[in-house]
């Protein structure tokens, strides 16, 4: 067996369409999905090595975060990490045994949340009925499919095929965008890969700007976060955990830097880093709103050009042949680029050999002194020195990451360690 998934069951629930959606993506393998009855006993289950990983809710897009996970993760399992995120489109369907009609349901039963996302609908078709909390979707249906009741049951279409329940109507939350973040998580996060989230735990002082200082530090490099919560710290009243997503791995040169200055102003747990689900609406909807990658500055074929207004005109043969000789001479330039960014590479891992033991990888002054040259070269030659500095900030990044792996210690002097909140 590679892999055990615990999640929150019983069969049939949205957590098990997570972890399915979550298997999906992943190398083929030998994987046994375990159900377990709370969230607390799918954690346990990690820190006991009864599973491997284990799949629970964090936030919903209407109802927000999931207090009992997030305080799970804060205060009693503080050696998980999270390793994976799944974003599940969650649609309700109002199921019950069949000859039993909407106007006759005198009970509708489901997990709280699942009742908040469909209140509306409740509200409208079924004012009569007693509203009845379960511990998850899946248990609810299972329920009212076992007594035969004129009782009604909110859940995923998939649990009423399981159960034997007939759908009286669909899609009935309230929010038709709704969707679910679900973690994986595990006794490690995720190594390093492009397109990473990273989740912390911040405590701060209680004075004034501390908050600001903290976010201060992510602004300052250019950090995107993608979500920010706070809980009870659970130590006094007014004082505060907050939880913080950001875009990029704590192994990136940015972050890694950002999480050293957080650190030394407040106290800072690193739940994970992990690759983000980039199906989820925030990728997919309004690409207004979409987390900015390096890919999106290249403009696709249907963005409108500037000094381009007309109707597209195919370029004449003699157009074309010219277009295509200079390409040939871009490519020579390409191949002239990579090699010489292979030599700067090899010559930098030298450099990190002998910095081994010696001095730290990473050497300010000289990346400040290098950066202020490549900026003069550029003016010298007409290049926009801006975009000639974006692009050796990352060669200097790439470069110091290669010595760092080359040292063999970038993620054990990296890894998280597990503090106590
Ligand atoms: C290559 C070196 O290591 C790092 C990488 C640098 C670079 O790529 O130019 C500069 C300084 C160091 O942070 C070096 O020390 O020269």
């Amino acid at each position: 067996m590679d892999k055990k998934i615990g999640y929150l069951g019983p069969c049939g629930t949205f957590s098990e369409l997570a972890v399915r959606q979550y298997l999906a993506r992943q190398p083929a393998g030998d994987v046994q999905m375990v159900a377990l009855p709370s969230i607390y006993e799918v954690l346990a289950a990690v820190v006991q090595g009864e599973v491997t990983e284990a799949v629970v809710p964090l936030e919903n897009s209407s109802e927000g975060a999931v207090n009992q996970t997030q305080d799970l993760l804060a205060h009693t399992f503080p050696d998980l990490r999270i390793k994976g995120e799944i974003i599940l489109p969650v649609v309700h369907c109002l199921m019950a045994p069949p000859g039993v009609s909407l106007k006759t349901i005198e009970r509708v039963l489901s997990h709280p949340h699942a009742l908040a996302q469909c209140r509306e609908f409740i509200s409208r078709h079924l004012p009569g009925a007693q509203v009845v909390e379960t511990a998850s979707t899946a248990a609810a249906v299972h329920l009212v499919a076992s007594t035969g009741a004129p009782w009604a049951a909110i859940g995923p279409v998939t649990a009423a095929r399981e159960y034997g329940l007939e759908v009286l109507v669909e899609k009935i939350n309230d929010c038709p965008g709704n969707a679910t973040r679900f973690i994986v998580v595990g006794r490690e996060d995720g190594g390093w890969a492009p397109d990473c989230k990273t989740t912390l735990i911040v405590s701060v002082a209680h004075r004034p700007g501390a908050l600001y200082e903290v976010l201060g530090e992510f602004a300052a490099r250019g950090i995107n976060l993608t979500r920010i919560e706070s809980r009870p710290s659970r130590r006094r009243l007014g004082e505060y955990l907050f939880f913080i997503d950001l875009v990029g791995h704590r192994l990136d040169e940015q972050v890694q830097e950002a999480l050293e200055a957080v650190a030394s102003r407040a106290e800072l747990r690193v739940l994970g880093s992990y690759p983000a689900d980039l199906s989820g609406p925030e990728h997919t909807a309004d690409p207004v709103d979409k987390v900015k990658r390096p890919a999106d500055d290249i403009p696709s074929s249907s963005t409108v050009e500037a000094g381009f207004t007309g109707q597209a005109v195919s370029p004449s043969p003699v157009q074309w042949e010219e277009i295509e000789g200079l390409r040939e001479a871009i490519d020579e330039v390409d191949e002239q680029m990579v090699e010489l960014l292979a030599r700067r590479n090899a010559l930098a891992v030298r450099i990190g050999k002998l910095k081994a033991g010696v001095c730290p990888v990473r050497d300010p002054h000289r990346e400040s002194r290098v950066l202020a040259r490549v900026r003069r070269l550029a003016q010298l030659k007409g290049v926009d020195p801006a975009i000639v500095e974006k692009v050796y900030r990352l060669i200097i990044q790439h470069a110091v990451r290669l010595q760092r792996e080359q040292q063999g210690g970038a993620r054990a002097a990296c890894t998280p360690p597990a503090g106590d909140f």
